[in-house]
């Protein structure tokens, strides 16, 4: 590791941490430098960069994109954030970590090389009898960078995560988040409130545990993490910005105010749903009854087929079913669609 790596006076210069990212697909040797306005700028890897403001922060916050490499808008956006924060065009007010979870698949235009980096967190990267590959160690070394990222954040500081996404599948409801399994512990209107900000209306709450990046942040590291869904997955260059500008102004706001002020919460302005069940693929000849364009949020009537696993046929068990995130070629044993009730507000919020 260098202090001083050669790639420091382009970065200075450009601000184009992505580019050094893709160019730099699996590792980037360690880097530090200090803006003009005092806040240090840590690389610990390729695609990891942290902010450090000079003033005392109150918030530990991770934006990550690109654990899904064709996701490009969450990509595009932070690409944008990174590079005003290091030209001095945003001054800073909290600690940011930024995450370009895995370049190479940016680079192929691909969800992953050759495994879903989001089923491999909260400690799936290793397991005994399955070898290691680059994205398990990818995994391995995030939840390290997010870890090491919070633990030397400023005592009582909040945490948070957003993971950001875009869906395969063109979707009803167009952003949405994924709030994970809490354990029993109670969802946090204040957050949802962030999301609104965000253009985000509509939240799925998990009831299990999961593999995902934002799970492994909320279940071990405490923090109020999501996995948000911006859109539908576009090649770059061809994503409307427009329809992105709330999240990332919202984006902004968080990392360079003291406090943000939402208005005040109204029940009226979400659409929540629990998540019902989970349909895992776990024969080589897995399919769905709707076509490619079925949207996320399409409902079922109670008795309809929702999938065929080999021999089984998986019937709607409920009014209006719907369906999220279906995907038929998931590796066997994943999960290949979740679905979602409507739910209400009721005491488990706070
Ligand atoms: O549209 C799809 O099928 C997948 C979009 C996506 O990558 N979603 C995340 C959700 C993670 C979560 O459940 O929190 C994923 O599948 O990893
Ligand atoms: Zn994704």
């Amino acid at each position: 590791m260098s202090a001083n790596p050669s790639y420091l006076n382009e970065l200075k210069q450009t601000g184009d941490f992505l580019t050094l990212s893709r160019d730099n697909e699996w590792h980037l040797d360690a880097g530090e430098f200090v803006l003009d306005n005092g806040t240090r700028v840590n690389i610990h890897d390729t695609g990891v960069i942290e902010f450090q403001p000079a003033v005392i922060t109150s918030k530990d916050v991770v934006y990550s994109s690109a654990v899904h490499g064709n996701e490009t808008a969450p990509i595009e956006i932070c690409d944008a954030l990174i590079k005003q924060i290091i030209k001095g065009e945003l001054i800073l007010k909290q600690r940011v970590l930024f995450i370009y979870g895995n370049p190479q698949s940016i680079n192929i235009g691909l969800r992953f090389v050759e495994e879903n980096l989001n089923r491999l967190f909260n400690g799936h990267h290793t397991v005994e009898g399955v070898p290691m590959n680059n994205e398990r160690n990818r995994a391995a070394k995030l939840e390290q960078y997010v870890s090491d990222f919070y633990t030397r954040g400023e005592q009582g500081s909040s945490r948070c995560h957003y993971d950001l996404h875009t869906a395969i599948r063109g979707s009803k409801n167009e952003k949405f988040a994924v709030y994970p399994f809490l354990h029993g512990k109670p969802w946090k209107k204040s957050q949802l409130q962030f999301l609104l900000s965000c253009g985000v209306n509509t939240v799925l709450m998990m009831k299990s545990p999961a593999t995902t990046f934002s799970y492994y942040s909320s279940f071990i590291h405490g923090a109020d993490s999501f996995t948000v869904e911006l859109g539908q997955v576009k090649p770059f260059g061809q994503n409307d910005m427009a329809r992105f500008e709330k999240t990332k102004q919202t984006l902004t706001a968080l990392i360079s105010q003291n406090e943000v002020k939402y208005p005040e919460f109204n029940a009226n302005d979400f659409e929540l749903f629990a998540v019902h069940r989970t349909i895992n693929r776990t024969q080589n000849d897995f399919s769905f009854p709707f076509s490619d364009d079925a949207e996320n949020f399409t409902g079922f009537a109670k008795g309809e087929l929702l999938a065929t696993d080999g021999d089984t046929a998986i019937y709607a068990d409920v009014e209006g079913e719907a369906i999220i995130f279906p995907n038929a070629s998931v590796a066997l044993g994943q999960r290949a669609l979740l679905t979602v009730i409507p739910m209400d507000i009721d005491s488990n919020f706070v």
